[in-house]
């Protein structure tokens, strides 16, 4: 990789590193239930350590929407990242200022220290300069290997590599030679699959993604803001109503680039968000309006198994159903079932990330029978749009 710097062109002994890393993890019962991100995180936190750097690591956790609070606070991944990197690993209560300063100059060099959610400071967000100098005081050098986060031009992904020398992380490097190599030329006909929570953070990408593959499957909330869109009525179900707009321009869009969109034709509803609730198969349009559609239904499996037979391609990015409570799995384990052994079997080449969707594979059990799994979900998706995501573009030697 030529663009870039790595960790190779830096010299870190007796520097203090900056890397942000992404360790907006799944979390159940106030525990991380997926290290993924964490595991392949480590080597790149290791190798600066055991060349004699002091390690700062910098990330967001969730989305907090008012300051700091005790659920989106990054103590909560300490014992796990400690786990990953096989040293106990220091805490700052603050990722700028004295905290932050406090516990950095309170290490010596080959440790390293986990700032506080680069979140809990609105400046983030917005990119703001003067909070990217801030960030930039706390170091000599900057290396990115949140390729996961790449998409957001935010102060810590982007702003602060224009104050100090800046280098890809080996997680970083890892990912997009890995996603050239899958998807450079994917063999057609290519099919997306698309689910999960984060609706309109995504929708801007499925307007861009449908000129680029031949067929879109929709799942979760996503599904249920289309059907939305045209008309269905979707009870209690995960929508964001306001979005009805765009998803129908996309609709449009789908049309008018021969992309076919792929829609459940049925759920499975509960009228209750918890394992076990009691449950009913419907169709798409009998959804009662005290119900949640939580996953998709039988019919919706078969129909997207037949769909996907024709494809030679397939990206994935977001659960089908809400796969962390059972039952509601189930939807999500048949697809990724039917994907799993036609990439096995040699007839399909089959990509898919995102933090819960690597979760939502490793619980059915497939995880290593797809041709690559990234740990990025909206990031790989825009990147295969080919975007110039704003955290890799920062990098680029100058
Ligand atoms: N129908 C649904 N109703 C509620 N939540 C859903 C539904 N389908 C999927 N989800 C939730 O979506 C979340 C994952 O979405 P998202 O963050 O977009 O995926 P990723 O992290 O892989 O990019 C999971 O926690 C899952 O429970
Ligand atoms: O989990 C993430 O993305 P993903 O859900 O697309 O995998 C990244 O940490 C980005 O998080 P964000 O979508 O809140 O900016």
């Amino acid at each position: 990789m030529t663009e870039f710097n790595t960790i190779d062109d830096l010299d870190v002994n007796g520097k203090t590193v900056l890397v942000r890393a992404d360790l907006n993890v799944p979390m159940q019962d106030g525990k991380v239930s997926d290290t993924t991100r964490i595991d392949r995180l480590a080597p790149t936190l290791t190798e600066l350590a055991k060349k004699g750097a002091k390690v700062v690591v910098l990330s967001h956790f969730g989305r907090p929407k008012n300051g700091p609070d005790a659920k989106n606070s990054l103590r909560n991944v300490l014992d796990a990242l400690s786990a990953a990197v096989g040293q106990t690993v220091a805490f700052g209560e603050d990722c700028v200022g004295d905290k932050a300063k406090a516990a950095i100059d309170g290490v010596q060099p080959g440790a390293i220290v986990l700032l506080e959610n680069t979140r809990f400071h609105a400046e983030e967000e917005k990119n703001d300069p003067a909070f990217a100098k801030q960030i930039a005081a706390l170091g000599d050098l900057y290396v990115n290997d949140a390729f996961s986060a790449a998409h957001r031009a935010h102060a810590s992904t982007e702003g602060v590599a224009q104050y100090l020398p800046a280098a890809a992380g080996r997680l970083m490097q890892a990912e997009l030679e890995a996603l050239t190599k899958a998807l450079e030329k994917p063999e057609r006909p290519v099919a997306a699959v698309v689910g999960g929570a984060k609706i309109s953070t995504k929708l801007d990408l499925l307007g861009n993604l449908v000129k680029k593959v031949d067929m879109l499957a929709l799942g979760g909330g996503m599904a249920n803001t289309f059907l939305y869109a045209q008309g269905v009525d979707v009870g209690a179900s995960l929508c964001e109503k306001d979005m009805a707009d765009q998803a129908r321009a996309i609709m449009e869009t789908a049309k008018a680039a021969n992309c076919e969109l792929l829609l459940p034709k049925d759920f499975i509803v509960a009228k209750e968000f918890k394992a076990g609730a009691a449950n009913r198969a419907v169709p798409a349009d009998g959804i009662g309006a005290d119900e949640m559609a939580l996953d998709v239904g039988p019919k919706t499996v078969e129909f997207l198994g037949l769909k996907l037979q024709g494809a030679k391609t397939v990206v994935w990015n977001g659960p089908l159903g809400a796969f962390e409570i059972q039952p509601f799995d189930a939807g999500t384990n048949a697809v990724a079932g039917l994907v799993a052994e036609r990439t096995s079997e040699g007839g399909l080449l089959s990509v898919a990330g995102g933090g819960d969707t690597v979760s939502a594979l490793a619980h059915a059990g497939v995880e290593e029978k797809f041709t690559y799994i990234s740990a990025a979900g909206g990031a790989f998706l825009e990147w295969l749009e080919g975007k110039d995501l704003p955290g890799v573009a920062a990098l680029k030697k100058k």
